[in-house]
């Protein structure tokens, strides 16, 4: 039975090549922080106020001109047509359905402009990995922008790949023949939409960055910040919005979860741009933890691609249902009246015995 989120893995690997299901599910190295994003939620405890009329509850606040259904978006992620022949138009359906912000992946396997003729007016960011030859960088901003993305996501905690070695056990290097990474294809010369297209590159600085934000009106988020002093550095050179994420563990592994990060990146941005969160959201009650902590709205990965291999644009639609309500619940029996009551004081702290 579907109940949650957890449950569309179970039903998703019923459905998915192995490989492909190890593809999704894993972390880099030893999984240390995979396991730890959704761990460190599982720690933290709620402490509801009560008898405060909550008929009404918040409603989600308003990013980046959006005002969107719920305080979620989908955090990009490569490759959906692994997980539904449809790929991302389904998953754009589903979010457009929802009223989610959809994040593109650079390595979608459905281009941007045809994600967004499968779901037009709906809102989408894109994301970036910053190549190092600006002209693909600028040709890329502008395939996204003319397909309406209205905000992009920079990911800059991929230097050099991701060592996820059950991809390295499985011999899983590239897309299977047929799929392409559709933003890439005719970008460089006789290439055509393989992943080695999307280069993940060490030379890049804060240079780029600013180089970036001249080249485009967009606002500019850093996906993949991790330190108070480069959340501070991002807020100084002007970046619009951080979403903090240590990739779902896919990048540097034993960096901390990042609910247990969230407090000394709002300490650090200090309210100046909106900071949102990925990585190991899988109940109603992680979301009003996030948001407690200073999180503006959280973003789901894996959840996403499992639900779409489970049932497509209906499994994702029914999915991020199942979320909403979850949300609402928790927000109800935390006495929670308005965005003014999310605050660390909902979490329970306790009395350090002397
Ligand atoms: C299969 C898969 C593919 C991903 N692809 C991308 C990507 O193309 N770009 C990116 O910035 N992050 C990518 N991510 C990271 C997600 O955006 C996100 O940070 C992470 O999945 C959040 O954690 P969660 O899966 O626990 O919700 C990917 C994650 C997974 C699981
Ligand atoms: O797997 C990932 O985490 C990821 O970010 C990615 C990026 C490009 C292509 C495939 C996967």
């Amino acid at each position: 039975m579907l109940l949650n989120l957890r449950d569309y893995e179970t039903a998703a690997r019923e459905k998915l090549d192995p490989v492909h299901a190890d593809f999704i599910a894993g972390g880099a190295r030893d999984e240390i922080t995979l396991r730890e994003n959704e761990a460190a939620f599982a720690r933290l405890r709620l402490l509801p106020r009560v008898l405060r009329d909550t008929t009404r509850r918040p409603p989600a606040r308003t990013l980046f001109g959006h005002r969107g259904g719920m305080p979620v978006l989908l955090s990009p992620t490569a490759f959906h047509k692994l997980a539904d022949p449809e790929g991302e138009r389904a998953t754009a359906r589903a979010a457009a359905a929802a009223g989610v912000i959809m994040i593109v992946s650079m390595a979608a396997t459905v281009s941007v402009g045809d994600i967004a003729a499968a779901a037009p007016g709906a809102p989408r960011w894109f994301q970036l990995y910053p190549q190092p030859e600006p002209g693909i960088t600028e040709a890329l901003v502008a395939r996204a922008t003319a397909a309406g993305c209205s905000a992009l996501v920079v990911t800059v905690d991929s230097p050099v790949r991701g060592a996820g070695e059950r991809n390295r056990r499985n011999g899983f290097h590239d897309l299977p023949p047929g799929l392409r990474c559709e933003n890439m294809v005719d970008l460089r010369a006789g290439e055509h939409g393989r992943l080695r297209q999307i280069v993940m590159s060490p030379e890049l600085t804060w240079e780029h960055i600013d180089r970036l934000r001249e080249a485009t009106s967009l606002p500019v988020l850093l996906k993949g910040v991790l330190h108070p002093d480069d959340a501070r550095e991002a807020v100084r050179r002007g970046v619009d919005g951080l979403l903090l994420s240590n990739h779902g563990g896919r990048q540097l592994d034993t960096v901390p979860a990042t609910i247990d990060l969230l407090p000394g990146i709002a300490d650090a941005v200090a309210g100046r741009i909106p900071v949102l969160l990925d990585g190991g959201v899988r109940r109603g009650t992680d979301v009003v933890k996030a948001l407690a902590l200073g999180a503006s709205a959280v973003g789901i990965g894996r959840p996403v691609l499992w639900a779409l291999a489970e049932g497509g644009e209906q499994g994702v639609r029914r999915m991020l249902e199942l979320l909403r309500e979850e949300i609402d619940d928790a927000l109800a029996l935390c006495g929670v009246t308005g965005p003014d009551d999310l605050t660390p004081a909902v979490l329970f702290r306790p009395r350090e015995r002397s």
